[in-house]
């Protein structure tokens, strides 16, 4: 059924909401490295998607594996905390960036707040920061140092480039990249397949609830390198 090399495998997935299917046998997997794209039409999907990796959502009917788990079966608590979400809308919380990270990780030392936001490509100075007077693109970084301080396995990412200007969102993905040196998964929900042609491993594409069609970019990608 899964193996070592799959993060998630979604087996004919049906999410059906008062009569209305958001998926509708949606059979696909991501591997458990690198970027997974998820693309599609607004409505067909990709957040519903997401939203099942880490049990904001369970199947109608289908299976949801993680790593060889059914996520049906693992602790919704443990199971957010290995796999983190960054929303469409990255919002702080009010006060410092400082607080918003302890909100994750209430236990978190200096060094490990400071790591985070070393990863979220920010520097030590922005701890003391206030966190609801940011730019779109600070917000974003924050947001994301506040899912890494947790230390997940799984970065999610829902359409987390598209308010931002084009230099700030190359420099966000770039940022991405970095990360899955370190062995973090990422699955990034986004409208926009050229960024996804330039950061993502595989490309999963959705149409009305199903998957249409499931590319492995990377390897094009080294070879039109090449
Ligand atoms: N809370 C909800 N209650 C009922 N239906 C919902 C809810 N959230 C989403 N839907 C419906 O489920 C379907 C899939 O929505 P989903 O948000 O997963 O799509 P999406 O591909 O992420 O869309 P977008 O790109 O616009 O964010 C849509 O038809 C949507 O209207």
């Amino acid at each position: 059924m899964t193996d070592e090399l799959d993060g998630f495998v979604f087996d004919e997935v049906v999410v059906e909401r008062r009569g209305v299917r958001a998926l509708d046998g949606f059979s696909a997997r991501a591997p458990a490295r690198g970027i997974t794209g998820l693309f599609g039409p607004s409505g067909s999907g990709k957040s519903t998607v997401l939203r099942l990796c880490n049990r904001l959502e369970v199947p109608t009917s289908g299976r949801v594996w993680f790593r060889g788990d059914d996520v049906g079966a693992l602790d919704p608590l443990r199971l957010r905390r290995r796999v983190g979400m960054v929303f469409q809308r990255p919002t702080p919380f009010p006060g410092t960036v400082r607080d918003n990270l302890l909100t994750a990780a209430p236990e978190a030392t200096r060094q490990q707040l400071e790591q985070a936001l070393e990863r979220a490509a920010l520097d030590n100075s922005w701890l003391e920061r206030d966190a609801t007077a940011l730019s779109g693109g600070e917000a974003q970084r924050v947001c994301v140092a506040r899912t890494l301080v947790a230390e997940p396995e799984v970065l999610m990412l829902d359409e987390s480039t598209s308010a931002l200007d084009e230099d700030v969102a190359r420099s966000f993905e770039h940022t991405v990249l970095e990360l899955t040196r370190d062995g973090l998964m990422v699955l990034w929900v986004s409208h926009d397949r050229a960024q996804l042609e330039r950061v993502a491993d595989v490309v999963i594409r959705i149409h009305a609830g199903r998957c249409a069609a499931s590319e492995a970019i990377g390897r094009k990608r080294h070879s039109e390198e090449m």
